[in-house]
């Protein structure tokens, strides 16, 4: 559905003079500098997937999200929308099409949100019996109905981003490109956008490629994630092959029956004492090196198990160790 070849984006900006009149001077210079915000990428997206796309401040995430909507024009490299360059054909490509940016809205500042989609619907040809109907569904889940009449500068930002989510979604498209669409809300506004996305992905099989900084948002909704960093795919796949892939340990806490003698060593190398307290030793494992039952078949050399807690690397710290 989504085909992309060694993609690549620079930019080309005037270098900056230093001293009096530096601002006139650099305006006024051919002196430019070039940067490579995506450096050649290539990944292809089925239909239905649900795709993690991440990386730090500057990766090039944004700039990707661009140029397959069509907003940018590649330096080199390839971009196919359902068989659809989005650059030679935008128009085609924008019917199949959702974009979000959470950092700005794309509704009219301080019109009322239903004249946004008034204007939209417009834009597309929508017929307008259609458009109600389409409005009445997205009305239903997400709740628009609060804040419909109430001009887009009055909304809450919860409420913005829902109503934006509905204008990506109003001409009923396969594919929706999502950039940040929980930047700034609070828990409760983020589980409702993650029950929507989940809904729509499971349910209705759109195809969504997720921009976001917040792991939690990648760890409940996608099966696989690619990792950018300086404009570079580093990772492509699913969320446990990332886990692995870094093998950071699984903490093993364990409570025996009685006290155990100090532990200087354990009784296998593949696993590290953390601590003991009383009764309860802290262990660290690699799961690649060691499953967990035979981490316990292990542990129980030492004395009867009465309790036991696992806690599996968290998937901030995993993700922080490849950018
Ligand atoms: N129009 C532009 N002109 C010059 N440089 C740009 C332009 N747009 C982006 N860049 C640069 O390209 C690089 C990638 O930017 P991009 O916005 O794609 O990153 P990002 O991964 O989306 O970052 P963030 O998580 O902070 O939104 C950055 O170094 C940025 O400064």
């Amino acid at each position: 559905m989504i085909q992309v070849t060694d993609l690549q984006k620079q930019f080309k900006t005037l270098r900056k003079k230093e001293g009096a009149a530096g601002g006139l001077r650099t305006l006024l210079s051919r002196d430019y500098q070039v940067k490579e915000a995506v450096g050649g990428i290539s990944f292809a997206i089925e239909p239905g997937e649900f795709v993690g796309y991440i990386g730090p401040n500057g990766a090039g995430k944004s700039t990707t999200i661009k140029m397959l909507a069509g907003i940018l024009h590649p330096t080199s490299g390839t971009v196919s929308i359902c068989g659809m360059s989005p650059h030679r054909e935008r128009r085609r490509v924008t019917r199949r099409l959702g974009v979000l940016f959470g950092q700005r809205t794309g509704l009219w500042w301080d019109l009322p949100v239903k004249d946004s989609y008034d204007i939209l619907a417009a834009m597309y040809g929508q017929d307008n019996r259609v458009k109600e109907t389409r409005l009445a569904q997205l009305s239903e889940l997400l709740a628009l109905g609060e804040f419909i009449d109430t001009p887009v500068r009055k909304l809450s930002l919860g409420q913005r981003m829902r109503a934006d989510i509905a204008a990506a979604l109003l001409h009923d498209p396969d594919i929706l490109f999502l950039d940040e669409p929980t930047i700034g809300l609070d828990m409760i506004a983020k589980r409702s956008i993650r029950n929507f996305l989940k809904q729509i992905n499971c349910e209705l099989g759109k195809t969504i490629l997720l921009t976001t900084h917040d792991m939690d948002d990648i760890e409940q909704l996608c099966k696989r994630v690619m990792v950018i960093n300086h404009g570079k795919l580093g990772f492509d796949g699913s969320i446990d092959r990332l886990r692995s892939r870094i093998g950071l340990p699984t903490k093993i806490r364990v409570c025996y029956a009685s006290q155990v003698p100090p532990c200087g060593s354990l009784p296998d190398t593949r696993l590290q004492l953390i601590s003991q307290e009383g009764r309860t030793l802290t262990i660290s494992c690699n799961r690649e090196e060691l499953s967990a039952m035979e981490a316990l078949r292990l542990l129980e050399q030492l004395g009867i198990i009465e309790d036991v807690h696992m806690e599996e690397p968290d998937f901030e710290d995993i993700v922080h160790q490849i950018y």
